[in-house]
């Protein structure tokens, strides 16, 4: 990374960020859910966007993917992906997006290979038909998400893991850059998470930039090399350890770490702040202060 650090894409740096956001603020209608956000991430990492419920995080992505246009959203700042422009760099295929499972209509007839496949469209031409370095390419994206067998099955008689998974092998197929995932853990099975971050770890290892958003800590660890703390603004950034301290987190989710001390004093054992104290305090900062 480093979010609105200096590290990726400043000036003369020889390589371009893979995401570099500058003044980002977005607006529906009275809410504000981005207020002048700034972040750099540079490739070959795993990043972590972190926030409570709320905060702006798929703002953030849908931003990045164009998809914040219209519906009575304003939308200023810039967003560049490799030093080119958001949109022609979107057209290139050098993002791929993870959304959030409530915003996909699994219903939809179609099977985990078509979506899969969905990732070369870019490059397949008016037609769409496949070409045999299409089909291996989806092959090989299944096969590096364990997802093979099911290749035929209809995406809405998947597991919650197995959903994800689709998706992360449609960015792989792409030949995606950047990838951008919104809550790949949410109602997932151990066994998908643990496979889920072994490709992400892999994929950055190859020298993609990864930005997943979560608002479980448990899962950070082992996944990410540096977090941005997002509340509407961001908060901070920096390597996992710092970002992830318990003063922080107040900061970022407003707990009242006190109120964790008292429950360790009252309960005798050794809670400290995780993914089950990250629900907003009464006096967390709430969209009604920002109006
Ligand atoms: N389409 C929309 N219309 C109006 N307000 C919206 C819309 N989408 C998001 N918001 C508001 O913008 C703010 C940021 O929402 P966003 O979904 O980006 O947060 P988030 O961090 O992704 O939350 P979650 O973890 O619950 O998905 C919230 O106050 C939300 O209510």
């Amino acid at each position: 990374m480093t979010a609105a650090g200096p590290s990726a894409g400043s000036a003369g740096s020889a390589e371009p960020a893979a995401l570099a956001v500058r003044g980002l603020t977005v607006r529906y209608r009275e809410t504000l859910a981005l207020e002048d956000v700034a972040l750099s991430l540079a490739p070959g990492a795993v990043t972590g966007l972190i926030g409570a419920n709320g905060s702006g995080k798929s703002t953030l992505f849908r931003s990045v993917m164009g998809m914040t246009r219209g519906n009575g959203v304003t939308q200023v700042g810039d967003v560049r992906i490799y030093g080119r422009d958001a949109d022609a760099a979107r057209k290139e295929g050098l993002v791929g997006y993870v959304p959030q499972s409530e915003d996909v209509d699994w219903a939809f007839p179609v099977d985990v290979r078509d979506v899969v496949t969905m990732g070369r469209y870019g490059g397949l031409g008016p037609t769409r038909r496949a070409r045999a370095e299409d089909r291996r390419a989806v092959a090989d994206a299944l096969d590096r998400v364990g997802l093979a067998d099911l290749a035929h099955r209809q995406i809405g008689r998947l597991s919650g893991g197995q959903r994800k998974r689709v998706f992360v092998a449609r960015a792989i197929a792409q030949g995606a850059r950047l990838l951008l995932l919104d809550e790949p853990f949410a109602g997932v099975d151990k066994v998908s998470e643990a496979q889920i971050t072994s490709v992400l770890r892999s994929l950055a290892a190859a020298g993609c930039a990864v930005l997943v958003s979560t608002h479980d800590l448990a899962s950070l660890p082992d996944l990410v090399d540096d977090a941005i703390l997002l509340q509407r603004r961001i908060i901070m950034t920096g390597p996992p350890d710092v970002v992830l301290r318990p003063e922080n987190l107040a900061r970022t989710f407003g707990i009242d770490p006190l109120a964790s001390a008292r429950r360790e004093g009252a309960d005798g054992g050794t809670h400290s702040a995780g993914a089950a104290d990250l629900a907003p305090a009464a006096d967390a900062p709430s969209e009604g202060a920002a109006r």
